[in-house]
């Protein structure tokens, strides 16, 4: 078995294309992380650097002109097997969604379905998992919208998604996320769409489920700051492949590839003063039709250098700190 018993999904060299023959566009190139079991990985990266896509691949829900080209997927199911996610089946797939693995997405009401209440949209992930009566399965339900605490579950279940304000919502897809009980959570920016206020409760909330639940999650985020809220370790993409990897504190402290240092450079900090300004990095991710040769940043780059059109691969720069970058630029100043 390749997989070790403390890690939950490995996955190795992962290459995702779109479209056919010579207009095929390479969405993953090469894309390698590990997450523990119970533990937090966040993917994070700029729009466009494949977090989506990696998601999708992870949940057999690439759209048909998707292809997995190469890598493995090495997913731990509940029973202790390990199956390789690239190579499983619809019918595979549709056993491991909801106890195996579960996602949430960041737009509850393009999720949810307006003309059925929560309480059926819940109920439903039961449907297909379980053989339960149904006053078995609304008392579940009922228990589930009390876990992720939404006030009045008993009525509420019968509530219809425009009932609810946007964090009760969100708080609905975090139930039916969780109702099966998932060995694997995948988050698509859960809290984007929610005021700072109701972003705080939800992830709290999350963090208390992961204990009571004792699941692991692949967090996907643009956010550095629900990062340092939310990760163990992290797992920061560019332009479809992974740039950097660490556990979190050594990330934030000892930031290593130029684009996480420019990432972290544009986020808003405690204790920013009125004359410390925030740096956005210059440039935008190019189309991934026409990567430059070599390393993807560096055009944007600011310590670019003849030697980074070669190609560079995310290697060890220490214990479990992994960078792509021909320089090492751990600890200094940006
Ligand atoms: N259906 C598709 N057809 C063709 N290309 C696609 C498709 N879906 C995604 N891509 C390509 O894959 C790249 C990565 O997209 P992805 O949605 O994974 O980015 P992301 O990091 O999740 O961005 P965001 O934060 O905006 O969701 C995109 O730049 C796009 O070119």
């Amino acid at each position: 078995m390749r997989t070790p018993g403390d890690t939950i999904l490995s996955v190795e060299g992962l290459s995702v294309g779109f479209g056919r023959g010579t207009a095929r566009v390479a969405a993953l190139r090469d894309v390698s992380f590990t997450l523990g079991r119970g533990r937090t990985l966040a993917l994070v990266g700029e729009s466009g650097s494949g977090k989506s896509v990696t998601s999708l691949a992870l949940m057999g829900l690439l759209p048909p002109s998707g292809r997995i080209l190469s890598g493995r997927l090495d997913f731990r199911t509940p029973d202790g097997r390990v199956t390789d996610l690239a190579r499983l089946d619809g019918a595979g797939f549709r056993a491991l969604r909801g106890p195996g693995i579960s996602m949430i997405f960041q737009e509850p009401m393009s999720s949810l379905n307006p003309l059925f209440t929560i309480g059926d949209q819940i109920g439903e992930m039961l449907l297909l998992h379980q053989d339960l009566r149904a006053a078995e399965r609304r008392r579940r339900v009922i228990e589930m919208l009390e876990l992720v605490e939404i006030p009045g579950a008993a009525a509420r279940v019968d509530a219809y998604p425009h009932e609810l304000s946007g964090g009760m919502r969100q708080r609905v897809m975090i139930a039916m996320g969780l109702i099966c009980r998932p060995a694997l959570l995948i988050a698509d920016e859960p809290t984007t769409a929610l005021d700072v206020t109701i972003q705080a409760q939800i992830l709290d909330l999350m963090r208390r489920l992961q204990k009571e639940l004792g699941m692991s999650i692949l967090f996907i985020t643009h956010d550095m700051g629900v990062v340092a809220e939310m990760a163990d370790d992290v797992a920061v993409m560019y332009a479809g492949a992974v740039v950097e990897q660490a556990g979190v504190l050594d990330l934030f402290d000892r930031t290593r590839h130029p684009y996480t240092r420019g990432l972290l450079a544009s986020i808003p900090r405690e204790g920013l003063g009125p004359d410390d300004r925030l740096v956005p990095i210059p440039g935008s991710v190019p189309p991934l039709s026409a990567l430059p040769p070599g390393c993807a940043f560096a055009p944007r780059c600011p310590h670019a250098r003849p030697a980074c059109r070669e190609p560079v691969s995310l290697e060890p720069k220490a214990p479990g700190h992994l960078s792509a970058c021909i320089f090492d630029f751990a600890g200094e100043a940006a």
